[in-house]
């Protein structure tokens, strides 16, 4: 490892979510000619990274491993690289829904295995790494994941894997559930007749707006709608219908068990 960089990277899939942390980390000024990626398309990734569409004879001294494919297809994966893994190649997986156990059954020479669970704004350096290992993984091999993960955003490591599920339904795939969110203000801004452009434009700034105020105050996200509500005005009447028997909170909670619960079926095989 050099300047908290790992000597070499290999990149196994490097698509929506893979591509994100690694244009990241080049811009923190990873070295691009550390980088190989294995994708099948072969596609070109970014100046000066090797990209291979099959696997190389061996890997370089010092190689870290970030598996960025789909989650089926860590068995062929596996198949492929573990033979070229030893107890010195850390890996870490960003798949969702598999476990520590079966990595370190498919990965049997590695040593430091990590699960982190990324998301998408990651890429700006504002994304939620939640991150699991267990104690086989070395404290080095930790401070060196932990190193790698700080340009990405907000980093937290889960004490139980049991949480690995349920923190991939909020942050994982929360992204997805806010541009779902920004898209509907736009529309019900539409839907009372606001011309469709200048609600998805207003709809955007105001998310946008109201996160970054969200996270540089000083009270909680629910003390500041109180903010916005003027007694007997316009907002309480909206927030009425949020907050009637709950609504948007059970909306939320069916949400994020329904993805906790794909990942738990994942897990099992499914
Ligand atoms: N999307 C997200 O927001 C998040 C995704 N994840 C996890 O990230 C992983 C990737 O998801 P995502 O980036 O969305 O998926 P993508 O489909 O965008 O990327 C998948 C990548 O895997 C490569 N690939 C396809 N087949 C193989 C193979 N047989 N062997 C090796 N690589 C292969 C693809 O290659 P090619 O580029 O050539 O097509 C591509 O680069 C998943 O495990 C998911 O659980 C985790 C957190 C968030
Ligand atoms: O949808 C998925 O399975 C992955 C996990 C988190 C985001 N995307």
């Amino acid at each position: 490892m050099t300047g908290g960089w790992p000597d070499h990277l290999f990149l196994v899939g490097c698509g929506n979510m893979a591509g994100q942390m690694l244009a990241r980390w080049i811009a923190c000024g990873l070295d691009p000619a550390r980088v190989t990626v294995l994708r099948p398309s072969g596609r070109a990734v970014a100046d000066g990274v090797t990209v291979v569409a099959d696997y190389p004879a061996a890997l370089p001294r010092g190689t870290t491993i970030l598996l960025g494919m789909k989650p089926y297809q860590i068995a062929e994966v596996a198949r492929a690289l573990a033979p070229l893994c030893t107890a010195d190649t850390p890996i870490m997986s960003i798949l969702a829904g598999t476990t520590l156990n079966e990595l370190r059954s498919r990965f049997a020479a590695a040593t430091d295995i990590v699960r982190a669970m990324p998301n998408l704004p990651v890429g700006l350096g504002q994304g939620v790494v939640a991150l699991f290992t267990d104690d086989r993984t070395s404290p080095a091999a930790r401070s060196h994941i932990d190193a790698l993960i700080a340009p990405l955003g907000l980093a937290e490591w889960m004490a139980d894997e049991m949480l690995f599920n349920r923190v991939t339904a909020l942050s994982g795939c929360g992204p997805a559930f806010l541009f779902r969110f920004v898209d509907a203000l736009a529309r019900a801004g539409e839907a009372i007749g606001i011309p469709a452009d200048q609600a998805a434009r207003m709809a955007l700034a105001t998310v946008q707006g109201a996160a970054n105020m969200a996270a540089g105050a000083q009270v909680s996200p629910a003390a500041l709608a109180d903010q916005v509500a003027s007694p007997g005005g316009m907002t309480r009447e909206g927030l009425n219908i949020l907050d009637a028997d709950d609504r948007l909170l059970v909306l939320l909670t069916d949400t994020l068990a329904a993805a906790r619960d794909r990942g738990e079926a994942m897990a099992r095989g499914g």
